[in-house]
C-alpha cells in the first residue's frame, strides 16, 4: 500500500533550498573533527614533505611517509635511496632541511635529540650487530633493560621476578632461550642479529627501525627473522629496511619503495613490484 500523502509532499519545502539546523552543521564538523583525530591516533611516524640535502644534493626529497601503531612497513629501494638516511632523520642523527617528522601525535622529532628520541621509544638497530661478545645472551638482556643502572650495579643487583620474567619472553621471542648462558661471542651471526634484536626490546620501544636485518643470514636463519618480526609487530611498529625480496615477500606487509629521495611506489609487494617504474630503477636491475 502506498501510505504517501501526496498534498503534504508538493506542500513541504524542497530540501535543497533548507538550510541545514546549526546543531547538524556543528555534527557534522565534529564528526570530521573525530575522524582526523582517530587517524591522528592511528599514526605513530608522520613524515611530511621532508628534504636533506648534503652538498646540494638531495639525498631525501619531499619524503612523505605515514606508519600506523602496530603496522609493519618494509623500504625497499635502490643504493643510494635514502634509506638510511630517511632512519637518520626519524633517530635524531641527522636533522631534516624542511619538512614535519612527528611521532605518536605531537612529538615533533626535529627538535630533540638522538637521546630524547630514543627515550620516545623509537629503537634502531643498526646492520652490524653490537653486543657485548664477552656477555652471555642473558646478561646482553639484562643490561639493555639495566637503563641508567650502571653495567656492575646491573649484574650484581638481586633479580626481581618481573625482570627474569621480562628477560625470559625475549628470549622466548629471539628464540635465544636454550642459549642463555652461551656467551655471545659463540653466536651465529644471524642469533646475534637477534640478540640485538632482543636488546632493543628491552627498552620497550613503540616504535623499530630494522636496517637490513637478515643481510649474511642463513635461508633457514631469513624465514625464521620473518616470523620473529612478525610476532613483534603484534605489540610494537616495526620498518625494516630489506634488500631481500624473499624476505620482504614473507613479511607479508605493505611495502613503500624509496627512488631518488622520495617515495616511488607504495602497496603490497605485488603491487610494488608489478610497478614498471620499480622494475626499472630497482628490481630489473
Ligand atoms: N652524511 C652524508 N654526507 C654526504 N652525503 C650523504 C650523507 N649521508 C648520505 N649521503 C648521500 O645521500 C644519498 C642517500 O644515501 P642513503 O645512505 O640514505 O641511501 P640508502 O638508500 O640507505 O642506500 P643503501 O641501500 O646503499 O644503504 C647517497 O647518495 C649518499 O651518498
Amino acid at each position: 500500500m502506498n501510505d504517501r500523502n501526496p498534498a503534504s509532499e508538493t506542500t513541504r519545502p524542497a530540501q535543497s533550498v533548507v538550510s541545514p539546523h546549526p546543531y547538524a552543521t556543528q555534527r557534522a564538523a565534529l564528526l570530521a573533527e573525530q575522524a582526523a583525530g582517530s587517524k591522528r591516533r592511528d599514526t605513530l611516524l608522520y613524515l611530511n614533505g621532508v628534504t636533506k640535502s648534503f652538498d646540494g644534493f638531495k639525498a631525501i626529497n619531499n619524503l612523505s611517509l605515514v606508519v600506523a601503531k602496530g603496522e609493519m612497513r618494509a623500504i625497499i629501494g635502490p643504493n643510494g635511496a635514502g634509506k638510511t638516511t630517511m632512519m637518520d632523520i626519524v633517530t635524531g642523527k641527522t636533522r631534516p632541511d624542511e619538512g614535519e617528522v612527528y611521532f605518536a601525535g605531537d612529538v615533533d622529532l626535529t627538535q630533540e635529540d638522538e637521546a630524547a628520541i630514543a627515550n620516545r621509544g623509537i629503537g634502531r638497530k643498526f646492520q652490524k650487530p653490537t653486543v657485548f661478545e664477552g656477555h652471555s645472551v642473558e646478561d646482553n638482556i639484562r643490561l639493555s633493560l639495566a637503563g641508567s643502572r650502571s653495567i656492575f650495579g646491573a649484574l650484581l643487583h638481586r633479580k626481581d621476578a618481573a625482570e627474569q620474567s621480562k628477560i625470559d619472553g625475549i628470549l622466548a621471542t629471539t628464540r635465544l632461550g636454550e642459549k642463555r648462558r652461551t656467551p655471545a661471542a659463540d653466536l651465529s651471526h644471524g642469533q646475534k642479529q637477534w640478540l640485538e634484536i632482543g636488546m632493543l626490546l628491552a627498552q620497550d620501544p613503540e616504535l623499530l627501525l630494522v636496517d637490513e636485518p637478515v643481510a649474511g643470514m642463513t635461508d633457514a636463519e631469513t624465514e625464521e627473522t620473518a616470523r620473529l618480526l612478525k610476532e613483534i609487530a603484534r605489540t610494537r611498529s616495526v620498518v625494516v629496511v630489506e634488500h631481500d625480496m624473499h624476505f620482504v615477500r614473507a613479511l607479508g606487509v605493505k611495502v613503500t619503495c624509496l627512488h631518488e629521495g622520495s617515495v616511488l611506489s607504495e602497496g603490497s609487494l605485488d603491487h610494488v613490484s608489478a610497478d614498471p617504474r620499480v622494475v626499472e630503477v630497482y628490481l630489473g636491475r
